[in-house]
């Protein structure tokens, strides 16, 4: 789905759920050591917007750091506050740590229209996304809006396709697969066929990715800025937009692929909860060669029985949500369409499996 950019429909204004007014969109900036996520955060904050827009630098969610440096852009200008954060384990305990220091920080100084949040080059942004994402659920002042992954146009093929020891996932793929958008930065480096190899190796691990080249990390911020990628406010075209995505060729033999399938019916609820735990949790799920298939991200439309709306499903890592959409199926074929990124998969495996158990439960109903 590269540079697949449609112009957003045209829907009357109150069909158009928004999340309550005061939430405000983190966006999580993640991509290797040296790719351009500094530069990224710098250029979009002197950008002209009329943001107030908060920037969490360093590493977040690693270790056990006493002070993260916070920096708060307020009309233009750029000053520094050192916040102290209690541990640093944001996975395990949510509603602590920075994101209570970053509430408390909104108490002070008022609220902020937007936050970036810059990962550290090999931090999992995985586990950042999904505490901003449980969060979101437990009514707190903050959403995830989407993971942007920078990607060093030079040495990014090097990164992404350098073999890990057995079991380790390679950072900038997994990086990658958890991406909803990917810049791919330092263009003025490299020549055009290494550029499309680039694209198509990025493409060939999240095929679900849109992908954009720069250089200085110089971008149009509406392409970086509320992309809302976790809620379902941009859900008009999703049915559409997986229609479009492609099964994936691993570039190497145990790396990170995209798998998706459609099928036609509806859906037994409890049933479809026990195939994804038993994919996201269980990791009972295992490919050909015997090898557990283990999920990245997951993203899908589904059909629920007594349900007029589409569906859409979403995971990251262990976390995942049924949310139903403003979408109405009305005359159109109920089709369920699943989209997974992450290792080891085997599409006709997962394919089967969900017919045998979800689709045929979901028709006894
Ligand atoms: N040639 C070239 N250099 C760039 C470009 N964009 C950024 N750089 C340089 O690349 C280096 C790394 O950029 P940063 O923005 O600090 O990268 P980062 O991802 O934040 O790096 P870490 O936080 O250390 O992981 C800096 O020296 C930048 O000036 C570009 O488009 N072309
Ligand atoms: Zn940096």
């Amino acid at each position: 789905m590269e540079d697949e950019d449609d112009c957003p429909e045209l829907v009357p204004i109150d069909s158009q759920p928004r999340p309550p007014a005061e939430q405000i969109p983190v966006t999580i900036i993640t991509g290797y050591l040296g790719a351009g996520k500094t530069t990224l955060l710098n250029y979009i904050l002197t950008e002209q917007h009329n943001k107030r827009i908060a920037v969490i630098l360093n590493e977040f969610g690693e270790g056990s750091a006493l002070e993260k440096s916070l920096a708060v852009s307020q009309a233009g200008e750029l000053y520094e506050e050192w916040l102290e954060l209690r541990n640093g384990c944001l996975c395990c305990s949510v509603k602590d740590n920075g994101l209570k220091a970053i509430e408390n920080l909104m108490e002070k100084k008022g609220k902020f229209d937007y936050i970036l949040l810059e990962t550290t080059g090999l931090a999992d942004p995985g586990a950042v996304a999904s505490m901003f994402w449980v969060d979101a659920e437990l009514g707190s002042d903050i959403y995830l809006d989407g993971i942007v992954t920078v990607i060093d146009a030079k040495y990014g093929m090097q990164h992404i396709t350098e073999e890990k020891p057995d079991g380790l996932v390679n950072e900038a793929a997994r990086q990658i697969a958890l991406a909803d958008l990917t810049i791919i930065n330092k263009t003025d480096l490299v020549n055009e066929e290494e550029l499309a190899q680039l694209r198509d190796t990025v493409s060939s691990i999240n095929g679900l990715v849109k992908i954009l080249a720069t250089q200085r990390s110089r971008i149009d911020l509406s392409e970086v800025l509320d992309l809302h990628s976790f809620d379902n406010k941009n859900s008009a075209n999703l049915a559409e937009k997986l229609h479009l995505v492609k099964s994936t060729r691993p570039h190497l033999d145990k790396s990170i692929l995209t798998v998706t399938f459609e099928v036609a019916g509806n859906l037994s609820e409890d049933v479809l909860n026990i195939f994804i735990q038993n994919l996201l949790w269980e990791k009972t799920f295992k490919n050909k060669e015997g090898l557990p298939m283990s999920v990245i991200r997951l993203k899908g439309i589904v059909s629920l029985p007594g349900k007029t709306h589409q569906v859409m499903l979403q995971g990251v890592h262990e976390l995942y949500e049924l949310d139903e959409t403003p979408e109405l199926w009305g005359e159109k074929p109920r089709i369920n369409r699943l989209v997974f990124i992450g290792r080891n998969l085997d599409r006709d495996v997962l394919q089967e499996q969900f017919i045998s158990t979800v689709v045929q439960a979901g028709d006894r109903i």
